[in-house]
């Protein structure tokens, strides 16, 4: 890594009108934030990540807009996947090869059937804090976040957030990194996380060099806002907004069309195609009724936005015998409403971001194996969300290729 404090020339701290725009992003109300136990140790870790190694380099977060821009017109596909919780103790040389072998043959499926480049995003890297639906679980104890924070053991010692989880966070983000660069891909494949854990992602942060004056995260490629802290006048929206890095958001089905032109018009504030990307998880029900009005309203805003189809979150549920599920039926479903929904507006089905690994976890049901609900426990291994295993996410891919040429084909008249 050539990377240091000092490889951009440029520092955060030297700016001190960016540095000022950064905590007046960051005094706004941010939700899904963990309250330290202790401030103090909070502030002093926060404080030795401002010294951290950047995971990534501007130039390749640079190289990633330019293939998003070829995203956002209509010429290249993004597959974006992983697990839903990366955690410490799998942050290993063989699951990491795992899951970027499954991405690797989902791209080459997408690609080769389709005839379509594919851009590679892997939630990789950082993938440790999660937003929860509940601040306390069925115990009564505070839920898991991710192991950025706390740890997922039935404990309160185990669920006590601890800043210092966000140092070794940092090393083992930097650890994987470097085998995602040892595997040494033929495509280089980029890495994205949520933009959560605001104390985390305010730390690498440097004046770019590339655009308009703006700052890059050296955390990550690409960093998006989920679901749950997507609030218009929350901090995690004016935060990204600073953010030179191209930039996820996630909307489901609560969303207007209104709102989505304003996110359009606050996260691309410079009118950059590909700077952000829409992900739409709607879930299999509403995809076809509430996306429509949205890309048209954001169409005709005039942004090149890349429309991505998260297939997985808006169709989660419990299964009789407990677990955390989802139906590859389900998946198929809202898959095939997206495109169809883009076929008729004429808009670019850009890409698909899923939850996969490339084990053979039985975590979601259906796919050719027909796992069911009595097979979940078996091999349930998932830290947060159900993900498709190795054979169910090649499955897909076949599926969004099928879907991806009829689409491409129509587009350039071809049969
Ligand atoms: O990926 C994330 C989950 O969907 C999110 O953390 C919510 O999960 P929960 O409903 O189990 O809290
Ligand atoms: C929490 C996630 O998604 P969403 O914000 O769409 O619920 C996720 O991607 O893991
Ligand atoms: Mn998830």
């Amino acid at each position: 890594m050539t990377g240091s404090r000092r490889w951009r020339g440029t520092s955060l701290e030297a700016d001190h009108s960016l540095a000022g725009e950064v905590a007046a992003a960051l005094a706004k109300p941010a939700a899904q934030q963990p309250l330290w136990p202790d401030p103090v140790r909070a502030a002093e870790v926060v404080g030795l990540l401002h010294g951290a190694e950047p995971i990534v380099t501007p130039e390749e977060t640079a190289r990633l807009s330019g293939r998003l821009a070829a995203v956002a017109r209509g010429d290249a596909f993004l597959l974006q996947g992983g697990d839903c919780a990366e955690t410490f103790a799998d942050n290993t040389e063989p699951h990491l090869r795992a899951n970027l072998r499954v991405l690797g043959r989902m791209a080459a499926v997408i690609a080769g059937e389709s005839g379509l480049p594919v851009v590679t995003i892997a939630r990789m890297a950082g993938q440790y804090a999660k937003p929860r639906s509940k601040p306390l679980d069925a115990l009564g104890l505070p839920a898991y976040r991710g192991d950025i924070v706390n740890s997922p053991e039935s404990t309160l010692v185990a669920r006590t957030p601890d800043p210092d989880r966000m140092l070794r966070a940092h090393a083992h983000a930097a650890d994987a990194m470097a085998v995602i660069r040892r595997a040494g891909t033929a495509e280089e494949i980029y890495v994205g996380h949520e933009l959560l854990l605001l104390d985390y992602e305010q730390s690498v942060l440097f004046v770019d060099g590339y655009g308009p004056r703006r700052l890059a995260s050296g955390l990550a490629h690409f960093l998006w806002v989920g679901e749950r802290t997507r609030q218009l006048d929350g901090a995690h929206i004016a935060f990204a907004r600073l953010l030179a890095n191209p930039i996820g958001l996630k909307i489901g089905p609560t969303v207007t069309p209104e709102q989505a032109v304003e996110y359009v018009e606050r996260l691309d504030p410079h009118g950059t195609p590909g700077q952000l990307t829409l992900v739409s998880r709607m879930g299999y029900q509403r995809v076809r009724e509430v996306l429509p009005t949205i890309v048209e309203k954001v169409t005709a805003s005039g942004h090149e936005v890349i429309w991505q189809c998260d297939p997985v979150h808006g169709n989660t549920r419990i299964s009789g015998n407990g677990h955390k599920t989802r139906h590859v039926a389900h998946i198929v479903d809202e898959l095939r409403g997206f495109f169809e929904v883009h076929r008729r507006l004429g808009t670019h089905p850009g890409g698909i971001h899923v939850e996969v690994t490339g084990e053979d976890v039985t975590e979601c049901l259906g796919g050719a194996a027909g796992i069911t609900e009595s097979d979940l426990p078996a091999r349930y291994r998932t830290a947060c969300d159900p993900r498709l295993n190795a054979d169910q996410s090649i499955e897909l891919s076949f599926t969004v290729a099928e879907l991806l040429r009829g689409s491409w084909n129509r587009r350039w008249g071809r049969t």
